[in-house]
């Protein structure tokens, strides 16, 4: 009860004052954000670097394509939260699911997507080196990689992960997706670790039971750069408080992975110290 017997809203919703306010700050950072500076930042070397195996982005991709192949993952609908304006979420995924749904919070990120996958040129960035990679690791063709990834990419649809339904109720089959991903979302659009935690119920929500959850996100990490002087606050986690907030929000942890940043790949976008790849089942 908050003082003065004034009957409080219910714990846990959107209508906490310190809640709303928290989301709509997070919010606000996000207006300037970046698309092509956030590539040049992340998706260049040394962060992403495909001679190097102790480079951040090969790390992921080999996350990625052994949780997706070891012969467990499986269905029709996969969704990416939180895509912003990268695609190697998916790479691996669009082999094994034949509707992927893309999701961002920003329409700028969105419009980077599609202009992709319309295969049109003017993109920010070539996702040739990324397909190639993944080619190597899967003994698949670019060229069916590419194709593959344009046919099976149905939709780019808006997301909000601090809304108990985060995605537009037509968006998904009334059982839910059979596989999420997401990668570096939750700890970097919440306020603080209650917001983390409820936006992990809230995209738990779009899972079908017995479904899994790929989730990539950042360890002490306190802020990035979503552009030139957009600096953007990032909760910082631990893997204890990663592999409490899976349990708390009904996931089984199957396997949990670090990535320790080398010092060459702390670059000054951010002070994020490791990485954590979780791959859990909904109960
Ligand atoms: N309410 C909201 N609801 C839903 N989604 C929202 C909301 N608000 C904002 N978003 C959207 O989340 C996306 C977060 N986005 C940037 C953070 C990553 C960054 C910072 N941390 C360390 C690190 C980073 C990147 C690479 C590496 Cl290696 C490291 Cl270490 C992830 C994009 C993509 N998934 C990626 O993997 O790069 C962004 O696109 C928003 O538009």
């Amino acid at each position: 009860m908050l003082s003065g017997g004034h009957k409080g809203p219910k714990r846990g919703s959107l209508s906490l004052p310190g809640t709303e306010a928290g989301i709509a700050a997070m919010a606000a950072c996000y207006k300037g954000f970046d698309p092509a500076a956030y590539l040049q930042y992340n998706y260049t070397a040394p962060r992403a670097d495909f001679e190097r195996q102790d480079s951040i982005v090969p790390w992921k991709l080999g996350c990625l394509h052994r949780a997706f192949t070891e012969g467990d993952v499986s269905g029709e609908v996969l969704v990416d939260i939180g895509s912003g304006p990268t695609l190697y979420q998916v790479l691996s995924g669009c082999e094994v699911f034949s509707k992927v749904l893309l999701t961002d919070f920003l329409e700028v990120n969105r419009q980077e997507l599609k202009r992709w996958l319309q295969g049109q040129g003017g993109d920010s960035i070539d996702w040739t080196p990324y397909l190639q990679h993944v080619c190597k690791l899967e003994g698949r063709r670019y060229d069916q990689i590419s194709a593959r990834l344009r046919l099976v990419v149905s939709d780019v649809l808006p997301i909000d992960v601090h809304r108990p339904q985060p995605l537009a109720r037509d968006a998904l089959p009334s059982a839910g997706a059979d596989c999420l991903v997401s990668s570096f979302c939750l700890e970097s659009v919440s306020p603080d670790f209650p917001a983390f935690k409820r936006a992990l119920i809230h995209i738990q929500g779009l899972l079908r039971p017995g479904g899994h959850l790929l989730l990539i996100g950042a360890l002490g990490e306190s802020y990035y750069l979503g552009g030139p002087g957009i600096k953007i606050p990032v909760v910082p986690l631990d893997e204890a408080q990663v592999c409490a907030s899976l349990k708390e929000s009904g996931f089984t942890l199957i396997r949990l992975e670090v990535y320790v940043l080398p010092a060459d790949m702390r670059v000054g976008v951010d002070d994020v110290s490791g990485v954590f790849f979780v791959k859990a089942r909904k109960d």
